[in-house]
């Protein structure tokens, strides 16, 4: 069984509002551009594929009710503008609207304004079918390859944020790796992050993985590196925001931590991204635009505060005891009574 969070046909969208999860099961109609843009703005879809993938389809509806008249084009390329601008750090609906212009202005040349807005519904609606596709191919390569390292073991995977069906047209990338490690009989467990800010891991891995039948256990960001030590991950597996030429990723914040904890423990840690997700025109990280979110989402949860509004950065240098002042490296022996601070 596969969740359900996109629900399409010919001139009608819903999505399933996932700021309701896992409390309520509730779809959404999607009957604009500007639907779609908020959907995507306020999080009720997610997940860079389904991002793009609801943003277009958001296009096919209006168009399918005959939107921009005689000019078309002119529509196509403002409402895709638009719909860019929403989440700017997922590459793939950036990448869908460049390739959909040149696909439309091309069509533009030879046919009808009608024959127009049907060629490109149909563009669009081949984006759900083969999403879904690449995810199953995704999940198969990523879970042969780890497995080859284990010829005969089942696999503990880690991983982050939420990367399934929600987050995709069906399936899930790392999620989708996890469902085939699963379809296999080779997951013995996937240890799930709660993804703070917004909790993606707690609200919806968690619930992908209680619907999916995976064996999986829930931790907070904080838990990471002490499981990696103590819990025999295999792998740590993420998905993408966007991946630049020199493989440098953006994903969910957290990730970072994560690879570095992975690196500290030699565990391998493997980003799953469809090649949509990839974005060669950058040659590193440090030129993808990070989205900064509203304060609030760290502040309160489902609009409860739960938390003073301050700005609040931790860089430790030492370890402040009742004896004194130490580097990590001192304080065995400043607890032994071996050292004494200065
Ligand atoms: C297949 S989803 C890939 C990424 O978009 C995913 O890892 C992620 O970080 C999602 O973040 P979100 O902020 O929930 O859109």
């Amino acid at each position: 069984m596969t969740l359900e969070a996109i629900r399409y046909r010919a001139g009608s969208l819903q999505i399933l509002n996932q700021l309701l999860l896992p409390h309520e099961t509730v779809f959404d109609e999607v009957r604009t551009v500007q639907d779609g843009y908020e959907a995507i703005k306020s999080m009720k879809v997610r997940g860079a594929p389904a991002i793009a993938i609801v943003g277009c389809l958001s296009l096919a509806v209006e168009l399918h009710a005959g939107a921009g008249g005689n000019d078309p084009v002119t529509f196509i390329r403002e409402s895709l503008c638009h719909l860019t601008s929403a989440r700017p750090t997922a590459v793939n609906m950036g990448r869908a609207a460049r390739e959909l212009m040149e696909f439309a202005e091309n069509e533009s040349m030879e046919k009808t304004t009608e024959q127009l807005r049907e060629s490109v519904i149909g563009w669009i609606e081949e984006m759900l079918e083969r999403d879904v596709n690449d995810n199953k191919k995704i999940g198969n390569y990523g879970a042969q390859h780890i497995l080859s390292g284990v010829p005969r073991d089942s696999v503990t995977i880690l991983t982050h944020c939420n990367t399934g069906s929600l987050a995709t047209a069906g399936y899930g990338t790392a999620l989708g790796v996890v469902r085939s490690l699963h379809a296999l009989g080779r997951l013995r467990r996937v240890y799930c992050t709660e993804t703070r800010p917004y909790n993606q891991g707690a609200r919806l891995t968690a619930y992908e993985a209680v619907a999916e039948g995976f064996p999986a256990t829930l931790i907070t960001d904080s838990m990471a590196a002490l499981t990696m030590r103590e819990r025999g991950i295999t792998a740590v597996v993420v998905g993408a925001d966007r991946v630049v030429a020199n493989g440098d990723t953006a994903n969910k914040i957290g990730t970072y931590q994560l690879a570095i904890a992975a690196k500290h423990h030699g565990i391998p840690f493997y980003v799953a991204a469809p090649s949509t997700s990839c974005d060669l025109s950058l040659e590193s990280g440090r030129d993808i635009v990070i989205e900064e979110r509203p304060a609030e989402e760290l502040t309160s949860i489902n609009g409860v505060p739960i938390a003073a509004q301050v700005a609040a950065r931790v860089e430790p240098a030492g370890i402040i005891t009742e004896l004194g002042v130490f580097l990590p490296s001192e304080l065995q022996a400043a607890l032994t009574g071996r050292l004494t601070a200065l």
